[in-house]
């Protein structure tokens, strides 16, 4: 995607010295674009917990750069299994870093030692441009969907398109999800609109949806998360489409926290919704999505304080509840099945179900 006419991924390797992998900091957006410059398989690891990148499909791209790092230490079969153990545990709801990191190991376990490090980079430059084409792919599919509703509006109406947290190029390599078929349709001059939950308690939405449309220049508005249901109810929203952390093998969606109760209220008010993911967020070990799906729970302190730009330009972290209150912090829901309108992948639209991911994806199950 292109920030002021320039072309960027969401990582990249160092090209001075081909070794250190380059993230943006997401905990710094949209105040400020920081580069940071990873050279450790540790470093990736706490990119990854703290957040400084995040988004399903990245995370497994970086972590696959992040065993290349390790490699380059220690290439041994001992190390490389402990190092491919500690990035797949850094978050567990994502299939994407377990599928990436298995990925890259069954590649790497055939390989000798003194080969491993040129064939990890090898394998993780791949794993980033798979994403990249097939987030395009989903794009292409994604804005059929949007052509569908621009014909039953009248011309120039708007076509209002709510989403949920950050499934933009930012949360991938390229393009993003959710937001790859909204940047087709706003180029090819549709007239979209996008309500931007802010998805507390990270603000994924506020933070890095709005910067993201913002830098394209989609127009869109950023809401409270619980105005999309008043909002459904008053017409306002035309399409839901969201990105997702894991979908079972029935199409049961995982995904950020408040995702399922978007599914309820377009159900109550038969609106579409659409959930759009990259092949590699198909677990197809599991099938009921709300016992099977690990759901990460995150620390109280994201809920009990909110981090904003003074007035001044900096960063500060601020407390909004009092000191003695708990406060629970689960990131991911799941949203059953039944609830989800279709799936959009990189090889099509499909329901939310066995038989519509065996058409896409014949093989992959029983
Ligand atoms: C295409 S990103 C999918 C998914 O990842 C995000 O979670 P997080 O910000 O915690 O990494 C969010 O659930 C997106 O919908």
């Amino acid at each position: 995607m292109k920030i002021n006419g320039v072309p960027y991924r969401s990582v990249w390797i160092d090209q001075t010295d081909n070794r250190t992998v380059c993230i943006f900091d997401q905990t710094k957006l949209p105040f400020s674009l920081v580069t940071l410059q990873l050279t450790t398989s540790a470093e990736v690891a706490h990119a990854i917990t703290s957040m400084q990148v995040r988004g399903a499909p990245l995370i497994g791209a970086v972590a696959a750069y992040g065993l290349a790092l390790a490699l380059s230490k220690d290439a041994s079969d001992a190390a490389m299994e402990d190092e491919a153990a500690m990035l797949a545990a850094t978050r567990p709801t994502a299939i994407n870093l377990r599928w990436a990191i298995e990925r890259m190991l069954t590649k790497l376990r055939a390989v000798a030692e003194k080969d491993r490090v040129a064939v990890a980079y090898d394998e993780a430059g791949h794993i980033c441009d798979e994403d990249a084409a097939q987030n395009e792919a989903i794009g292409r599919h994604g804005l059929e969907l949007i052509r569908e509703i621009a014909k039953n509006k009248k011309s120039g109406e708007k076509i209002n398109i709510l989403t949920h947290c950050n499934a933009g190029w930012i949360a991938t390599v390229d393009w993003g999800t959710a937001l790859a078929p909204i940047y087709m349709a706003y180029d090819e001059g549709l007239p979209v609109h996008v309500w931007v939950d802010e998805t507390r308690p990270r603000n994924q939405g506020a933070a890095l949806t709005a910067w993201e449309l913002g830098s394209h220049g989609v127009p869109h508005t950023v809401i409270v998360d619980n105005a999309g249901g008043h909002l459904m109810q008053h017409g306002k929203v035309d399409l839901v489409i969201v990105g997702t952390d894991r979908v079972t093998a029935q199409g049961d969606v995982a995904n950020k926290i408040g995702t399922y109760l978007k599914a309820l209220a377009a159900h109550d008010n038969g609106i579409p919704f659409w959930v759009a993911l990259p092949s590699t967020t198909i677990d197809w070990r599991v099938r009921d999505g709300l016992r099977e799906i690990p759901i990460e729970e995150r620390s109280p302190q994201e809920v009990t304080t909110v981090t904003g730009e003074t007035a001044a330009g900096e960063l500060q972290t601020v407390r909004i509840t009092p000191q003695g209150s708990n406060a629970a912090n689960p990131a991911f829901d799941v949203t059953p099945a039944r609830l989800v309108t279709g799936l959009i992948t990189e090889r099509g639209r499909c329901t939310a179900s066995a038989e519509g991911l065996r058409k896409l994806f014949p093989g992959s199950i029983s």
